[in-house]
């Protein structure tokens, strides 16, 4: 982490309920790779000034991310977070229960892809997505999201540097490869209106345009 970035944290008061969610995602054997606690407030801040009532999540983990977009949510609002691991998912479950959003938080098991199908098959729409599971599925989770945002939806997508990776010529993985081409996408696509932060560990956001 930059100075920059630990003098901004420490301006944040230490909010008690994520705190509690990162221990415990630690202590359930999960990594240390929630979103930044800058980010997740801007999740809440995004999801809340976008009057969002249907959220979706691509990556639960511990259900770090899956608060800080519920607490945005309108009244009667809905989080649906897709998560590989059933054993994360069920650990994301109850986390989210203790800090009060196991209502409003649903959670499909399995890889992303095939729960975005179905959603894309069900003709589901969401006003928010926020895109931060396996590196090398981004530029597929940005094609879903775009099918399933209503107009003028939110993308938000997390770790666009890959901890420099992102920008070093000599690394040509295809996480690195795959995660390029979606800023490329993000930053240029007509369909969407973006910006990229490069606070952290990076991070797109985009608005979907009317189509
Ligand atoms: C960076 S963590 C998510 C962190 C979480 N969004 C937060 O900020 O609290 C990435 C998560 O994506 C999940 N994941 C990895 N590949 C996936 C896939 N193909 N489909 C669904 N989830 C996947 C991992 O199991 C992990 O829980």
């Amino acid at each position: 982490m930059t100075n920059e970035e630990q003098y901004i944290d420490a301006l944040l008061e230490t909010d008690q309920v994520l705190e509690q969610i990162r221990t415990a995602t630690a202590a359930q054997g999960m990594p240390d790779i929630a979103v930044a606690p800058g980010y997740g407030r801007l999740l809440t801040m995004l999801v809340a000034m976008n009057n969002v009532t249907k959220a979706l999540e691509i990556g639960a983990l511990g259900g770090y991310s899956g608060v800080c977009i519920a607490r945005g949510l309108q009244q009667g609002g809905s989080l649906t977070s897709l998560e590989l691991l059933p054993q994360y998912a069920e650990a994301a479950k109850r986390n989210v229960t203790q800090a009060g959003f196991g209502d409003c938080i649903s959670y499909l098991v399995g890889d992303a892809k095939l729960s975005l199908e179905q959603l894309v098959e069900r003709n589901e729409k969401f006003q928010f997505f926020f895109i931060d599971a396996d590196k090398e599925g981004y530029p597929a989770y940005l094609e879903y999201a775009i099918q399933l945002a209503e107009p003028g939806a939110v993308i938000v997508a997390d770790n666009i540097l890959l901890r420099g990776r992102t920008i070093n010529e000599h690394k040509q993985g295809p996480a690195v490869q795959a995660v390029r081409g979606f800023n490329q996408t993000i930053a240029n696509d007509p369909r969407l209106q973006s910006t990229l932060l490069p606070g952290y560990d990076g991070l797109a956001i985009a608005r979907v345009l009317a189509k």
